[in-house]
């Protein structure tokens, strides 16, 4: 019993570094997890450079990490970014754009099970927008309870820009965190709000002038928690979320056939291909090199 005890604190003092999914070129932990022993909340910070772009490791590192954060009994969970620019630059476009078709049976799914584990995590989840979070960065974002975000960054479910629908599930997010209205106008035209205008229609709860106060926001707000009962809440968060989660639940082969084919379609991967084009252009200019 003492033994479990001690065990348990030196878990919570040990900052616990996860080092089952490690980026495969420099083989440093695609995501960092540490626990503060004061507060007992666990800090998973993304850590695929340069942009955190969702790869099937890293999505399969940030499963990992929920699920020790759910065993190691964390008081919560803030999502954030070790890049003081970018939270997560969503989808990695490697991923979509001409794949093979077995890894991109396997990325969808695992794409499905990050959503889900995040919109099903028990413990009190916030998260700290330090950059910009356009698509799947959106996404986890609106996966957690609260949100808080820096200054000068942009947020937003822009997948019509590049040639695509979002699908239903994850339509849904938005739908929890924005007027039905608004958001049928913010996908269609695949509007990235401004931080300023992400706080104002609502889509973030907070602006913080560093990370280190997007952190401690995080933190009180999952301190409003503590006189609720930790399974009460948990098992009310479930069940409120429950019809969301079940829409994907319910038909995830059908989800999964329905958006390989629109993936592949050959209009859409020549849209994505020019998209992906742009990107990289814009990026060799920053750096000089055209
Ligand atoms: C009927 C059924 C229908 C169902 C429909 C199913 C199909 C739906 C699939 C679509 C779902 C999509 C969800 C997504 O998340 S797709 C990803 C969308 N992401 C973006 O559009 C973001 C693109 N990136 C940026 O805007 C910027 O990079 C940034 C995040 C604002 C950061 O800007 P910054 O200036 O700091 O950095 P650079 O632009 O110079 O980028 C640095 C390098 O990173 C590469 N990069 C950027 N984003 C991605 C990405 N998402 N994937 C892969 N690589 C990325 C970029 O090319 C630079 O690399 P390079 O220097 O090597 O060129």
């Amino acid at each position: 019993m003492l033994r479990s005890k001690i065990l348990n604190r030196i878990r919570l003092l040990k900052p616990v570094i996860d080092r089952r999914c490690m980026s495969s070129a420099s083989k440093t932990p695609l995501t960092l997890l540490e626990v503060d022993d004061k507060s007992g909340i666990a800090t998973l910070s993304l850590n695929r450079p340069p942009v955190n772009s969702l790869n099937i490791d890293l999505m399969n590192s940030i499963i990992e990490s929920i699920t020790e954060i759910e065993g190691n009994k964390s008081r919560g969970l803030i999502l954030t970014s070790a890049n003081d620019r970018v939270f997560c630059a969503g989808l990695d476009l490697n991923e979509l754009h001409k794949p093979n078709q077995e890894r991109l049976k396997e990325f969808w799914a695992v794409f499905q099970d990050v959503w889900l584990a995040l919109h099903l995590c028990s413990v009190p989840t916030a998260a700290a927008i330090n950059g910009h979070a356009p698509a799947g960065g959106c996404l986890l974002a609106t996966a957690c309870e609260y949100r808080v975000m820096l200054p000068q960054m942009t947020i937003g479910l822009n997948e019509t820009q590049f040639g695509y629908m979002a699908p239903k599930w994850v339509m849904l997010s938005y739908l929890s965190v924005l007027p039905r209205r608004l958001a049928e106008r913010a996908l269609t035209q695949g509007k990235l709000f401004t931080t300023a205008e992400a706080l104002d229609v609502g889509l973030v709860d907070e602006i913080a002038a560093s990370k280190e106060e997007a952190l401690a926001k995080c933190s009180t707000f999952i301190d409003s928690f503590s006189k609720a009962n930790p399974l009460a809440r948990s098992l009310t968060k479930k069940q409120i979320r429950e019809p969301d989660v079940q829409k994907l639940i319910a038909d995830r082969a059908g989800d999964l056939k329905e958006c390989l084919e629109y993936i592949n379609s050959p209009l859409l991967q020549d849209g994505l291909g020019a998209y992906f084009e742009a990107l990289k252009q814009k990026s060799r200019s920053k750096a000089g090199k055209s």
